[in-house]
């Protein structure tokens, strides 16, 4: 499949307006239809969610943001999109009619995917002209951060129709997994269900409330399966004997009568007060969105520890992470620059997300350590030393900094970075770079930072190759006529 250039987005609500982010933050266009009147503002908080997780995800460097375009017919919507993604409400009926509605207006070698929970693929192609490029893509809340999506065909669907859908949601930093049989609600559904019902039973027997449920799966099995699913986990379990040693110990248990999902509670007014009550009574005030966010910035923590798991090559959602991430950096504009400019280099332009204000209102200490450490590695790029001639066993190492908060940064501002060289050998980097307020123009903090160029797998510093070197000598001389920048050589501590 060629890349997806343009995406339709049809019904943005919590599911479609995350697809849109999803979407625009991998730096495709994307058009929506919704008919609720507040649609454009929802998918704009949906849209500042996302970007608020993504600027807490990653610092490499996100394609420029895709255009959204709300539009007022499905028709304008799809006609020229690569990917058409339905996420209007679960019903059969109104799903089936959209879909045959965007099948008629769409490109021929447009992809057409379904967000429905659990609606089968060949009911949903049923009356469609060209059956054979829609599927099931379901997404799991929020599709801009749980990158899983089962793709399941319909009867009448192509095989070539998957394998595009795989590469297509592996381009917006997703997972496909391909379910082998149509089967309502695929599989993480039905699993959910039983979950669900399960819990339900649990509430409206009073075993326990629905804090007390939350508590014991997310300090339990909840962490557990976020990064060892079921199965691994139980292998575990089973102690050295593994898998077969489980079946053994617990097949049985199988057969007492642990649970009661197979009937349904009956969601009589009676219960639903009860469970509203005690999800009003847990929530303690937070708006959704306010949740949402708190959810975001965990999801995020997951991601960033699983990304060095596994002996630092990374685990599950972690390593699709960091591979995302490889190549978001491959495909960064190579950074150019006039490395004899008699000026100190601009290197990074970058806005004060909310993740990075603490309770006193203004950007936390660790986030310029953060952003000049992305200068630093944006200085290192300019010279040669990217991912790639890490992966070949060299690096520089910072071995000291000095950091001088001179002012506030707040939600929002634009930053950029600028950076001189003070001096460099042929192991040595010592550099002084200053993060501005784009807007005033105003130092808000400075670095003073020594690298060193080393032998990673030797772990000792060594000399940096001539192709390095000869980048570091043309900025080193360019830079030797610019004044000593003030505060560079300064120490902490009051005058003496
Ligand atoms: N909410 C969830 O946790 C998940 C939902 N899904 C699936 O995603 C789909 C959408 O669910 P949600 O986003 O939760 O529902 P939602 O109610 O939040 O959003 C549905 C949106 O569709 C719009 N809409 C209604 N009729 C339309 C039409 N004819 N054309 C265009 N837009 C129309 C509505 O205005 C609304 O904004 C469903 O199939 C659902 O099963 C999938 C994964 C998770
Ligand atoms: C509750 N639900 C069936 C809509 C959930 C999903 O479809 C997937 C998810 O995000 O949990």
């Amino acid at each position: 499949m060629s890349q997806i250039k343009n995406a339709a987005c049809v019904g943005g609500g919590v599911i479609g307006g995350a697809w849109v982010a999803r979407f625009a933050l991998a730096g495709i266009d994307v058009k929506i239809f919704d008919p609720h009147p507040e649609a454009e503002r929802i998918i704009g908080e949906v849209m500042a969610n996302a970007e608020r997780a993504y600027a807490m995800l990653t610092m490499a460097p996100l394609p420029p943001k895709g255009k959204l375009i709300f539009c007022k017919s499905i028709e304008e919507t799809v006609k020229d999109a690569d990917w058409i993604q339905e996420s209007v409400p679960e019903r059969l009926e109104l799903k089936r009619g959209v879909i045959t509605q965007i099948d008629a207006a769409a490109r021929p070698d447009a992809l057409i995917g379904s967000s429905t929970s659990g609606l089968l693929p060949s009911d949903l192609q049923a009356e469609m002209k060209h059956p054979e490029r829609m599927f099931v893509a379901h997404p799991y809340n929020p599709v801009y951060l749980l990158p899983l999506v089962e793709l399941v065909g319909g009867k009448k669907t192509s095989k070539t129709t998957i394998e595009r859908a795989m590469l297509g949601v592996e381009q917006i930093g997703m997972k496909g997994v391909v379910i082998a049989k149509e089967i309502e609600a695929f599989v993480g559904d039905r699993l959910l269900e039983a979950l669900w019902r399960e819990a339900l039973w649990l509430i409206q027997d009073d075993i326990c409330d629905t804090e007390t449920l939350d508590n014991v799966m997310r300090y339990s099995f909840g962490m557990r399966w976020a990064q060892m699913g079921l199965f691994e986990t139980y292998r575990i379990a089973g102690g050295e004997a593994g898998m077969r040693h489980f079946l053994a110990q617990f097949g049985p248990c199988l057969k007492w009568p642990w649970t009661k999902f197979t009937d349904v509670v009956d969601l009589d007014d009676a219960l639903v007060e009860k469970i509203g009550a005690q999800s009003d009574a847990q929530a303690a005030g937070r708006s959704i969105r306010e949740l949402e966010r708190i959810r975001d910035e965990n999801l995020v923590g997951i991601m960033h520890a699983l990304k060095s798991g596994n002996g630092g090559e990374g685990w599950g959602a972690g390593k699709l992470l960091a591979d995302f991430e490889a190549k978001l950096w491959a495909n960064a504009k190579k950074p150019e620059a006039d490395l004899g400019d008699v000026k100190p280099l601009h290197i990074l332009d970058t806005k004060v997300s909310a993740a990075w204000v603490d309770y006193n209102g203004h950007m936390t200490e660790h986030r310029y350590l953060q952003v000049f450490g992305d200068t630093s590695d944006g200085l290192l790029r300019l010279i040669g030393v990217d991912l790639e001639y890490v992966r070949d066993g060299h690096s520089y190492y910072t071995v000291e900094t000095h950091i001088r908060n001179l002012g506030e940064a707040k939600l929002g501002d634009a930053l950029y970075s600028t950076c001189q060289l003070l001096s460099s050998d042929e192991k040595r980097l010592h550099l002084f770079s200053t993060i501005y307020n784009a807007a005033t123009k105003e130092a808000v903090a400075t670095a003073e930072q020594m690298m060193l160029h080393v032998d990673s797998k030797a772990g000792k510093s060594v000399a940096a190759p001539a192709k390095v070197l000869d980048k570091l000598k043309a900025i080193t001389e360019a830079h030797a006529g610019l004044p000593t920048p003030e505060g560079a050589g300064r120490f902490v501590g009051q005058k003496r």
